[in-house]
């Protein structure tokens, strides 16, 4: 199903795969910063001080970040550094629980990241077994897979090689490919896509089109604007963990390229502009669920 602003069930949204209710996000980190260590009591100060610690600062990666993601959506998620993307894709995967909100999901999301379980001494080809038993996988079903891995990966030779003789793009485009490959309902992704050539572009383009036809989902975290227009039917931009908008893909790949191009020029109000009218144009809202039965079956994380 399209994403349609004007769509009259976006209200009471079906056939859900991923529903994150009013989810926030804090951490507790050390900070340098000589006015935290200001902020704290004079004893507190002097015992930091005598053990050789940093205050700890709260950061809110995440303010109450509310969306509901559908069967055949690719959904974009956009934004600066720090504006809480990688933060949402492992909320969403279970890998952490927020200090408020929830998060249900269909089934078991499959998380591309930067730090998937893959071991850099192995070559390529034995990673992919690993990859994919670390999806769920039996050994007979990863090794009938490794040829349609190592083809989606195209990287050659480099295959038989461990994993840390690779470049960055290679190694992404090997983690993109083990994840897609188990075809899983709703895949995540975090900025593989952007580090390949033109012939890995189109391969994946084909792959996540297989995934969206299956009725599955598939988020893609990246900061370039142009991988979400040309690949998501819908994204969602977030700033300092607040959804700015959340629309089709293009419209909102648009305005957030328009707004971090007039903060590159310093034009601060125009900027202020775009996103005042993205927020108010494709402001998220609240979830309501045509079957709040979905709840009750797959609980991935309480109040
Ligand atoms: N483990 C952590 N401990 C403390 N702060 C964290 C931790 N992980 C993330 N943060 C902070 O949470 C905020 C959101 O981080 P997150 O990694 O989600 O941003 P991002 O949009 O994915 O950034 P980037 O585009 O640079 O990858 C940032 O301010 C970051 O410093």
């Amino acid at each position: 199903m399209a994403w349609s602003a004007d769509d009259e069930e976006d209200s009471v949204m079906t056939d859900p795969t991923v529903v994150v209710r009013s989810v926030r996000v804090r951490y507790r980190s050390p900070s340098s910063d000589a006015a935290a260590m200001r902020a704290v009591s004079p004893a507190k100060r002097a015992f930091l001080r005598a053990t050789g610690q940093q205050p700890k600062v709260t950061v809110d990666a995440l303010k109450g970040v509310s969306l509901v993601a559908r069967a055949g959506e690719s959904i974009g998620i956009l934004g600066r550094n720090g504006s809480g993307k990688s933060t949402l894709l492992r909320i969403i995967a279970g890998l952490e629980t927020p200090l408020a909100g929830n998060v249900m999901a269909r089934s078991t999301p499959v998380l591309l990241g930067v730090n998937a379980a893959l071991v850099p001494d192995l070559p390529g080809e034995r990673n992919v077994i690993l990859g994919c038993l670390a999806m769920g996988l039996s050994k007979a079903q990863a090794r009938e897979l490794l040829p349609e891995v190592v083809e989606l990966a195209g990287i050659g030779k480099a295959i038989y090689r461990p994993m840390k003789t690779y470049s960055s793009g290679m190694g992404s485009r090997l983690r993109f490919a083990i994840a897609a490959a188990a075809n899983p309902d709703i895949l995540l992704i975090d900025e593989a896509l952007s580090t390949g050539d033109a012939a890995f572009k189109e391969r994946s383009e084909r792959k996540m089109a297989e995934l969206r036809k299956a009725a599955g989902t598939v988020f893609i975290v990246s900061h370039a604007a142009q991988t979400i227009e040309e690949m998501c039917s819908r994204a969602v931009w977030l700033m300092e963990g607040e959804i700015i908008g959340d629309g089709p893909g293009p419209e909102i790949a648009h305005d957030y390229r328009w707004w971090s191009w007039n903060i590159t020029k310093n034009e601060f109000a125009k900027a202020d502009e775009i996103l005042a009218r993205c927020r108010q144009k494709w402001a998220p809202r609240e979830p309501v669920i045509a079957d709040p039965d979905m709840y009750k079956r797959a609980p991935r994380h309480a109040y």
